[in-house]
């Protein structure tokens, strides 16, 4: 086992490290963190903060590596994912598989010795909701995969709340459907200009199973939800005006994108609603921040 890890060069590490997802996984911890601030009024544990923030992001990174080994043939199809080492066999399956499963040991380890158990468990379900649910079950069988499987990538800021608290409150599972409503305009936005794609793969995406029009309809309605899911954390009196207007900001421009893709599809249009939506998503989460502290800075 040992001489399989250290018999990898430089070149295959750096192949693995992309395996993780690195961007991907860089929001979702960027997500994760805002919880553990936003779940405790005043000085957070830092030990406590550091160990939920790295445990989190090798479980993620060992989840996003299971996915592209689990992929490795359908990567192999699409010219978005041909690159990744495990499509072009530059890393082997085995030792892709125990890199992945070290990170996801070292990763409980620390969330189950250093955090707490049910952040643990929770990372562990989110882990499997992605690497086995999602991945294996949803995405190569139902087009509706991203809505199910959205739930393991809304987790984050669910984790790293109860990794403060060592409970689930009505605040951290708010946080959870915001990411959760987020995830369909997201990944839709990418998969109508990337359907040649996955259409190439036989991966029963909604584009390609119910066309452009019907995707480009479904991203306004859930763009809508998203608007409206975000304006709760207002409504019950735990984000201020600085939040409102953000979300009502940003939500606007990702609603005026999404009703110009309806309107007029264009595949650059499409990929300018997929960068927003990660612009979106960090810009928002920034602002529930800003509002905290400036709500705890106003009080005192
Ligand atoms: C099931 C849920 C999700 C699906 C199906 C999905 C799908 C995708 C796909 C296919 C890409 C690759 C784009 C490319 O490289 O061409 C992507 C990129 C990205 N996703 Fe998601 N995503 C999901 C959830 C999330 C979550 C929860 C986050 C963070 C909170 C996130 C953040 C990102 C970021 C930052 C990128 C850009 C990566 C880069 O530029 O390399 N995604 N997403
Ligand atoms: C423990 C924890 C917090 C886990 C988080 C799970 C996780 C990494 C969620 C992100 C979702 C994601 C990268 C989807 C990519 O879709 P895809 O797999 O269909 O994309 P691909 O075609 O690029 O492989």
């Amino acid at each position: 086992m040992a001489s399989l890890t250290f018999s990898l060069h430089r070149q295959q590490w750096r192949a693995l490290w992309q395996l993780t997802k690195p961007r991907v996984v860089l929001l979702i911890v960027f997500c994760a963190v805002i919880g553990m601030l936003l779940a405790v009024p005043g000085q957070p544990d830092v030990g406590r903060m550091l160990a939920a923030t790295v445990g989190i992001a090798l479980v993620a990174g060992a989840a996003a590596m299971i996915n592209c080994l689990v992929e490795r043939t359908i990567d192999a199809r699409m010219h978005r994912t041909a690159w990744r080492a495990t499509a072009r066999g530059d890393v082997s399956p085995a030792a892709t598989l125990l890199v992945a499963l070290s990170a996801l040991g070292l990763g409980m380890a620390l969330l189950i010795g250093l955090v707490n158990a049910l952040t643990a468990w929770l990372t562990l379900a989110t882990f499997a909701g992605y690497a086995i649910v999602y991945t294996l079950l949803l995405k190569p069988n139902t087009p509706q995969n991203i809505v199910i499987g959205g739930a393991s990538g809304a987790m984050p800021p669910l984790l790293g709340w109860v990794a403060m608290t060592g409970e689930v409150s009505a605040m951290a599972m708010l946080l959870f459907l915001i990411i959760y409503t987020w995830t369909p305009p997201h990944f839709w936005a990418l998969a109508l200009y990337r359907r040649d794609d996955y259409q190439r793969a036989g991966l029963p995406m909604l584009p390609v199973t119910h066309g452009a029009r019907f995707t480009t309809l479904s991203i306004v309605l859930y763009t809508v939800l998203l608007l409206a899911v975000t304006l709760l954390p207002v409504a019950l009196r735990a984000s201020g005006a600085l939040y409102l207007l953000a979300a009502l900001l940003l939500g606007a421009r990702f609603l005026w994108l999404a009703a110009c893709l309806h309107r007029n599809y264009a595949d650059e249009l499409a990929r300018r609603c997929f960068r927003w939506s990660i612009h979106y998503l960090s810009w928002l989460f920034a602002a529930l921040l800003l509002d905290h502290y400036l709500f705890i800075a106003l009080r005192f």
